[in-house]
């Protein structure tokens, strides 16, 4: 039997809160006429396969042109790098629109506010410009959150409102859009006030507003729910000087700076003692900044990494449109897939890949060849930027002794679940930034992977797996609302004996929208559960 038949998903989707959907998994080949991977063989003249972050030029394998019956799915365009580039287009001065057709909640939230700032800092009369014509003060709706309605195509719609002199910003969730758009807030000098949502509101702040506030910032936190933001004086905007952290709790902090400080008067220094996660993250954001045409120097030396940051720079970019074609695919959210392919026991082709990318969770690709899964990566003919994992059924997985998860703390939910699959022990470590995500990603994990029958510890930093192989025991639960836990619990579906039911499973817009929807199309089926099933 394969694994694939086993597996069983039963989700709730919000807000009907009624409505349970049964996902079961099913081995359904993909049936296609003109296969347009048949077509793109024929296209490239050679194939290649990419060890590690480096590519080498490889004879095809014999079984590589059977593509008529392979499933496959495009990895979405990458959250991380839409948030940096709306960001950057938008300081860049441009009419932003955004041609995305499954935009995440995460994403929503950074565009909406992005479109209400102006682009560039106030001039000697402190005039704010959005645009040429924009007035000194915002034209901002009195019902917080739902100003500046974007419909999912990227049309901004202004409902009309009071006039005020503070900016709403809602966050809804998204760690990122608060953490960037507090110090790009502040370098315009723009009144803000930061809504967020859910476990936004507990997660690490601190270390970014006490340095904010050591730059002529004032910031107030009345509620836990919002946070206000504003200079010191009348009209101050961010400070230039030397920003510091030690061991900074997010790399965010770092990115978010590293956008603002280009924009003040004067040069600025950012400078990062002790252990500095995440760093792939600031690497992406430096990325995105060249593009831009802001200058930004890095050194570093054993623990201690110092930007140096010239003032006066302005962004520079040519189009006005985040197209997600032109943004390079998500590999956090592909590692679910990949791993959805080595559970089925079935060859799945996972497109819009960049083998070469700053993105931290490209490590997925190293760990799943650790596993002893079988993969093959190669460019695409046209843009080699892009390309194809194609994963293979494997025989067995091998344990890994030691996975460092402090360059790649979003992996750490399915890796998990990989380990659970393979032969001996596997230990993860580094990942104590895992516990400050949308939930406590170490003890969430661990909680769902025990019931689902699992061996599994928590350490401080992070988890201990013996593998085990099927998993025979149950779950039902809201895989604590955590996006990257519930698609996490959507691949466990394929080794549980057991169905796993899911409630509130729309939590995953938060990065995926269309997750549920593509696990459809691979050959999960679903059915509507009443409240009594
Ligand atoms: O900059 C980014 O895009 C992100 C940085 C990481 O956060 P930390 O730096 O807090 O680890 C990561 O977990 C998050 O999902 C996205
Ligand atoms: C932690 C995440 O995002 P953020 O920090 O932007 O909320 C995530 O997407 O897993």
């Amino acid at each position: 039997m394969l694994l694939s038949k086993l597996g069983e998903l039963i989700s709730e989707y919000q807000p009907s809160g009624t409505v349970l959907v049964i996902i079961g998994f099913v081995a359904v080949t993909h049936m296609c006429g003109i296969n347009p991977d048949k077509l793109r063989w024929f296209l490239e003249r050679s194939t290649h396969e990419v060890c590690g972050n480096s590519s080498r030029a490889d004879v095809p394998p014999a079984d590589f042109p059977s593509f008529t019956h392979i499933k496959h799915v495009a990895a979405p365009a990458s959250k991380s790098y839409l948030h940096r580039e709306i960001i950057a287009a938008s300081l860049a001065g441009h009419e932003l629109q955004l041609d995305i057709t499954d935009l995440s909640d995460d994403i929503l939230a950074t565009y909406e506010a992005m479109v209400k700032l102006p682009n560039q800092p106030p001039r000697k009369n402190n005039v704010i410009n959005r645009n040429a014509s924009t007035p000194e003060r915002f034209d901002i709706p009195s019902t917080a959150g739902h100003n500046g309605v974007v419909n999912r195509k990227g049309e901004s719609e202004r409902s009309g409102g009071s006039m005020c002199s503070r900016l709403i910003i809602d966050c809804k969730e998204s760690g990122t859009t608060l953490r960037f758009l507090l110090p790009v807030v502040a370098s315009l000098g723009v009144d803000a006030e930061f809504k967020l949502h859910g476990r936004l509101s507990d997660r690490p702040i601190s270390e970014l507003n006490e340095q904010l506030e050591l730059h002529g910032m004032k910031i107030t936190r009345d509620t836990p729910d919002s946070l206000r933001i504003s200079g010191r004086l009348p009209n101050q905007r961010l400070q230039s000087g030397e920003f510091t952290f030690d061991s900074p709790q997010s790399s965010q902090f770092i990115s978010g700076l590293l956008f603002a400080l280009p924009l003040l008067e004067s040069d600025s220094v950012i400078r990062i003692r002790g252990r500095f996660e995440s760093k792939a993250y600031v690497r992406m954001t430096l990325s995105v900044l060249r593009r831009y045409g802001i200058d930004i120097r890095c050194t570093s030396a054993s623990d201690e990494w110092i930007y140096t940051i010239p003032g006066n720079q302005r962004y520079v970019g040519k189009v006005g449109t985040v197209n997600a074609l032109e943004i390079e695919g998500d590999w956090s959210n592909a590692a679910v897939l990949l791993a959805i392919g080595a559970l089925s026991g079935e060859q799945l082709r996972v497109t819009n890949l960049p083998l070469r990318s700053e993105q931290g969770d490209r490590r997925i690709l190293d760990l799943l060849k650790e596993f002893g899964i079988k993969l093959r990566c190669y460019p695409d003919a046209i843009s080699t930027l892009n390309g194809t994992v194609d994963i293979y059924p494997s025989e067995g997985f091998k344990s890994i002794d030691a996975i460092d998860a402090s360059d790649c703390p979003d992996l750490v939910p399915i890796i998990a679940l990989l380990a659970t699959q393979a032969r001996g022990r596997t230990q993860i470590y580094g990942a104590k930034r895992a516990r400050l995500k949308e939930s406590d990603r170490l003890s969430g994990t661990c909680a769902v992977l025990t019931e689902l029958g699992a061996d599994i510890s928590e350490t401080s930093d992070g988890l201990v797996i013996m593998g085990t192989g099927i998993l025979s025991g149950s779950y039902v639960g809201d895989g604590y609302g955590d996006h990257r836990i519930i698609m996490m619990l959507a691949a466990a579906s394929l080794v549980s004996e057991q169905p796993v039911r899911i409630h509130g499973c729309r939590a995953v817009a938060k990065s995926y929208p269309d997750f549920f929807k593509v696990l459809g199309r691979l050959g999960f089926t679903t059915k509507v559960l009443s409240d009594d099933d």
